[in-house]
């Protein structure tokens, strides 16, 4: 299925655009901070992930999710950096969450002073099947601290943004919402549809 361009607006999509995750808590996330702004609806599929830099990663989920919905579609993937280490676990986060806990992810740090962090989430947009994804990313600056707050989401009571006395999990989702990686690419997102004036066929 072709994207065409009309005369008068911007690109005219053959379906409305396809929010492709298997995590229901970014998925939450993203529908609060997106509000009515770019209509879109979600598939639950866990697709495979590439190993390397983020934005390849987070361009292959779209090329692999294009392939499958067979139109727009949006995914991101999301990296969780410590300075100390170079940038890692960054976007293998997921296993080593999984396998060693909020503890483990301390102590991987504890024979540094430098505790600090970064939050980085790298949106990928596709048109379709045949087009090359284009990527948004959002970085939140924090540091690693002992975990505290609510254990809904991820590694969010490990996280302390910088210049807050709270976690990510300590937070409002409001709050979290104003100020993190995933609203500040989502924020690139929304400029990129109101510049390109996206309307689509239903
Ligand atoms: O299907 P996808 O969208 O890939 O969903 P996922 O859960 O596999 O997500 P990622 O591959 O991006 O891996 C990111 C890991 O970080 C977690 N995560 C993502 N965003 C987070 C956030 O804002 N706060 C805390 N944890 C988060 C998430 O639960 C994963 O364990
Ligand atoms: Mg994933």
């Amino acid at each position: 299925m072709a994207a065409i361009k009309s005369a008068s607006a911007g690109l005219v999509l053959p379906r409305p655009v396809t929010f492709v995750t298997g995590n229901a808590k970014k998925l939450e996330e993203v529908r609060a901070i997106l509000g009515q702004s770019i209509p879109f609806q979600s598939l639950k599929l866990d697709l495979p992930e590439l190993q390397g830099e983020p934005e390849d990663i987070s361009k292959e989920k779209a090329r692999l999710a294009a392939i499958q919905v067979k139109g727009p579609v949006l995914v991101e993937d999301t990296c969780l950096c410590f300075n100390a280490l170079k940038g890692l676990p960054g976007p293998y986060i997921k296993w080593f969450l999984q396998k060693i806990g909020h503890e483990g992810l301390n102590n991987l740090l504890m024979a540094y002073d430098d505790k600090s962090a970064y939050a980085l989430c790298v949106f990928s947009f596709a048109v379709g099947p045949n087009s090359e994804p284009i990527t948004f990313s959002g970085k939140t600056l924090g540091k690693i601290v002992p975990a505290r707050g609510p254990n809904d989401f991820g590694w969010d009571p490990i996280f302390q943004p910088d210049g807050y006395d709270e976690t990510y999990a300590e937070m409002s989702k409001e709050e979290k919402n104003k100020i993190s990686h995933r609203s500040k690419s989502l924020t690139l997102v929304k400029s990129h549809f109101a510049e390109a004036g996206y309307t689509f066929q239903i």
